[in-house]
């Protein structure tokens, strides 16, 4: 097949099937997407739908899978847009790269790491590594200022403006100045600590997920062979939730596409939800902004009944794209608000709604219950507790950065890169009697003797004392295995360590232990420790349940509205839908309010056949903490803006 900017010169093939399978304007923006082409696509309007079935049609047209790159936000959406493609085209798709941007620049990383001083095995610090890097480099910076190092602020905070910065490519003073103006006085402090986290960085052969971009994007602009290289091999570049990305994402998608200019962007700029992560809403505008891009607009819901749609483009954000969602569905039933005093009301109004459903035969999995912050929930989750109702919590910690499970990740870490000093920290703090400082010591002593070229067995007899003998033995034990699968680590670990350890220390020691052998199976599936440990650390989210008992547990969802992104439910409870609690009381001071009108955008669109959503008249979840008074007379509820005819309103509870 003939390509010139990316316009197939000869008649493309399209199988007959894609007219089926797409409404028109779908099918326009599989076929006639090429250059830079940017799709927006509405809620529920088959985004996905229409990345599989473009994958499809450039491999139709003789685009081998290996010149195809596809981004994506997590990496299940990459996972589930191969397999469907899969079954579109009836053909595997060996060599094509689809993952998140921090999956793709890691794998480029991983080949050309020493192009920028690292070692290709460097480890990659998950954000509670950082955290730890950070302190130190914090403490080290602090260690002559007396008592002006108290007011310096904490490793978190800092961590938060650098990541900013580097996210948005501003400089350290204005991204002080837009998220933390109160700390200016501190920039050079800050600036400092910056440098020597950099340092600490190199010398521990460990990247941070921001450098996974930065580094990435610094390597495709320093070498313009190595970009031709690179570039040439993706005849086609593909981003999901385009409205996500950050000012250094889009550096990077530019930079890929620079050979083929076959760019094609996919999202929603009324969904973009990230900006305190440095994503830009504006990507979306820039890019339709720009010479030549072809603009596509898929505008059909698929998803929601027609009351819920009215009530959608009723509340299209202000700053968005203009567009108009058509309803595909059947008539069902209109939207409820419903108003209770306090927040202890509107527990029981919940309980009440899923009563009424389960007895009308819907799943407990059917149900989500989302809100703007966690901590909207606690009384609700009391209230489920005591009633018995099953309820998962989506947005919670990591799995993999629980205490147990990253304390036998830090042995692995240490097998892989020597160097790795939070690691080190960690493994011989598990230790009786072994202290940060004993723990540095004997880092700093491993280091020494490795860089003499001592191996590294040696180095373990040599340190090996009275306090750190257990350490050192169990080391040597597993350094000999190190080659083996990660299981066989894992277990050994396990049996000749953790578990007792485990066992001594955590009241919960049983559904640790319990996670630690989850954590092993999973491991199962993987030859080498490099692999797995990349993986471990760039999932999202790795499903705990054990795969044999494929029952999936019938639970209620209860999320936040950014964890609920890109899912769906039957039935969506929207609780708190206040001024101050939703939108959030910070939003409303700083006049934030853009981001605040796409979340709620994005909660109402997840619902499938039912919406509520509840607030209190009190004006705030909690009354009696908050100056409710002022958000009561704001203009900022959501509530009020939503036209009387699109929903049905009930006041219930004592009122
Ligand atoms: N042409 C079509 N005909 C019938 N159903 C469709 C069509 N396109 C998409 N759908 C269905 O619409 C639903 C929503 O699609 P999808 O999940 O891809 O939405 P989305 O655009 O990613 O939504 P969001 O951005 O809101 O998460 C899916 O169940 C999908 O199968």
């Amino acid at each position: 097949m003939l390509e010139n900017e990316g316009v197939f010169e000869i008649q493309p093939k399209i199988p007959a099937f894609f007219k089926e399978e797409l409404d028109e304007e779908q099918y326009e923006s599989v076929i006639k997407s090429n250059g830079k082409s940017l799709i927006i696509a509405g809620p529920g309007s088959g985004k996905t739908r229409v990345i599989t079935y473009k994958i499809a049609y450039l491999i139709y047209n003789d685009i081998k899978p290996e010149n195809i790159l596809l981004l994506t936000f997590t990496r299940a959406a990459a996972k589930q847009m191969i397999e469907r493609v899969k079954n579109v085209t009836n053909m595997e798709l060996n060599g094509m790269m689809a993952g998140t941007f921090h999956h793709f620049c890691n794998y480029i990383l991983r080949v050309y790491a020493s192009k920028i001083g690292f070692n290709n095995n460097f480890t990659i610090l998950d954000s509670e590594d950082s955290k730890d890097l950070m302190k130190i480099a914090r403490n080290e910076y602090c260690e002559k200022l007396g008592d002006y190092a108290k007011k310096i602020p904490k490793e978190n905070v800092i961590l938060k403006i650098i990541s900013y910065s580097s996210n948005t490519l501003k400089s350290l003073r204005e991204s002080i100045l837009e998220i933390s103006s109160f700390l200016i006085e501190y920039e050079n402090d800050i600036e400092q600590i910056w440098i020597k986290y950099q340092e600490l960085k190199k010398e521990i052969n460990a990247m941070d997920y921001d450098d996974l971009l930065i580094n990435t994007a610094m390597l495709l602009k320093s070498d313009k062979e190595l970009l031709k290289y690179i570039s040439k091999r993706y005849r086609y570049v593909l981003v999901d939730e385009f409205q996500d990305t950050n000012k250094i994402q889009l550096e990077i998608v530019e930079a890929l596409s620079d050979y083929h200019k076959n760019l094609i962007a996919v999202g929603d700029d009324s969904q973009s939800i990230y900006s305190f992560r440095g994503a830009r809403f504006e990507n979306i505008k820039d890019f339709m902004d720009e010479k030549n891009v072809k603009l596509f607009k898929i505008q059909t819901n698929y998803r929601s009944t027609p009351e819920i749609v009215n009530l959608i483009n009723d509340m299209i954000p202000t700053s968005s794209v203009k567009k108009h969602l058509n309803a595909k569905r059947k008539p069902y039933l209109k939207p409820t608000i419903i108003e209770t005093f306090d927040d202890l009301e509107q527990s029981e109004a919940v309980i009440k709604i899923i009563d009424e459903k389960i007895e009308e035969g819907i799943e407990y999995n059917d149900i989500a219950i989302l809100y703007r912050s966690h901590a909207l929930s606690m009384s609700l989750q009391q209230k489920l507790d005591s009633k018995l109702i099953p309820y998962k919590l989506l947005s919670g910690k990591r799995f993999i950065e629980t205490r147990h499970i990253k304390d036998i990740l830090s042995f692995l870490k240490i097998l892989y890169n020597p160097y790795d000093k939070i690691s080190w920290i960690r493994v011989m703090k598990l230790f009786p009697g072994i202290g940060t400082k004993t723990a540095v010591r004997n880092y700093e002593s491993i280091i020494s003797n490795l860089s003499e070229g001592i191996n590294i067995l040696d180095i373990f007899d040599k340190l090996s004392n009275k306090k750190t003998k257990d350490i050192y033995e169990l080391l040597t034990k597993i350094y000999k295995k190190r080659d083996d699968k990660p299981q066989n680590l894992i277990n050994e670990i396990y049996e000749n360590f953790y578990k007792e350890y485990s066992n001594l220390n955590y009241k919960n020691s049983r559904s640790r232990n319990m996670d630690i052998e989850r954590f092993s199976e999973i491991s199962s599936k993987y030859e080498n420790t490099g692999k797995f440990l990349e993986d471990m650390t760039l999932s999202e989210n790795i499903e705990v349940r054990p795969s044999d008992k494929n029952d999936k547990k019938d639970e209620i969802t209860l999320t936040t509205v950014h964890g609920s992104k890109g899912l769906e439910w039957k039935v969506v409870i929207i609780i708190s839908a206040n001024p101050g609690d939703f939108p959030n009381g910070m939003a409303i001071k700083e006049k934030n309010l853009d981001e605040e009108e796409r979340l709620f955008y994005v909660a109402i669109t997840r619902a499938k056949d039912e919406l509520y959503i509840l607030k209190q008249t009190t004006g705030s979840t909690n009354p009696y903490l908050r100056n409710s008074f002022v958000f009561i007379k704001s203009e900022n509820d959501f509530i009020k803006k939503i036209s009387e005819d699109k929903v049905n309103k009930m006041r219930v509870g004592y009122l």
